[in-house]
């Protein structure tokens, strides 16, 4: 299991460093610029009209380039039971992110931990979603855009996230290194997740927009001490 998100590490742990998930990884080498500079998982999306989907093929081939302690990441948007399950069987996933209408019980049905992704569209109860998937491992917040379930580089209103949480948070939407700080002080989420904000375009990877990111993260965390 990668060090992402240990059971075990809810709400409320020592832990107080934000961690970082870079997202929409589609090759091996844009995995190396994400671990090289630091992040601690890596998104895979399984969700094909996006322009950063990868096949479990291409997974694979990430995967094995991968040192120790790195959390491999699966994206999904109402995938097919039989999809994850071989996906499951196929590729080193640690978590599973479900990034559409998934019912609990359908994320909890594969025995894996999951983040549940909420977009926060205008009338959404957020309480209603902490108790729905309570035994979520983190509930990532995202920007919402009707249409479109994800990396729209949008951001969102973050004092619409309550100060108090039953589950760890994942902020994303919209970060780039002019941003996070400012994110990680107003919101101290348990991690952040960025996509198209360390990109020189879609699917593809940006080495010095990562590093920047990255640098702008751990200054947030030293500041935070
Ligand atoms: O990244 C995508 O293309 C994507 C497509 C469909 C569903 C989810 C998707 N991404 C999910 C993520 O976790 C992104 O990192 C998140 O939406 C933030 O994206 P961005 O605003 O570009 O940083």
């Amino acid at each position: 299991m990668g060090v992402f998100l240990e059971p075990s590490l809810k709400q409320g742990s020592s832990v107080q460093r934000t961690r970082v998930k870079i997202c929409g990884i589609t090759s091996a080498a844009d995995a190396q610029l994400a671990i090289n500079a630091g992040a601690d998982a890596i998104g895979l999306v399984f969700y094909a009209p996006s322009p950063r989907a990868v096949d479990i093929a291409q997974a694979q081939q990430i995967c094995r380039s991968l040192p120790p302690f790195v959390t491999v990441v699966a994206l999904l948007v109402n995938a097919e039971q039989a999809f994850v399950s071989e996906l499951l069987s196929k590729v080193p996933v640690d978590l599973l992110q479900f990034h559409g209408d998934e019912p609990a019980a359908f994320c909890q049905q594969f025995g894996k931990p999951y983040l549940k992704a909420i977009r926060m569209r205008p009338e959404l109860d957020l309480n209603a979603c902490f108790n729905e998937y309570a035994a979520a491992s983190a509930i990532l917040l995202d920007a919402y855009r009707k249409g479109v379930p994800g990396g729209t580089g949008e951001s969102f209103d973050w004092a619409r996230i309550p100060a108090n949480r039953p589950l760890p948070i994942v902020l994303a939407g919209g970060l780039e290194a002019d941003n996070v700080a400012a994110a990680i002080a107003q919101v101290a989420p348990y991690a952040v997740d960025v996509s198209g904000g360390v990109e020189a375009s879609p699917g593809r990877k940006d080495g010095l927009k990562i590093a920047a990111f990255m640098q702008a993260v751990t200054a947030a965390n030293s500041a935070a001490k």
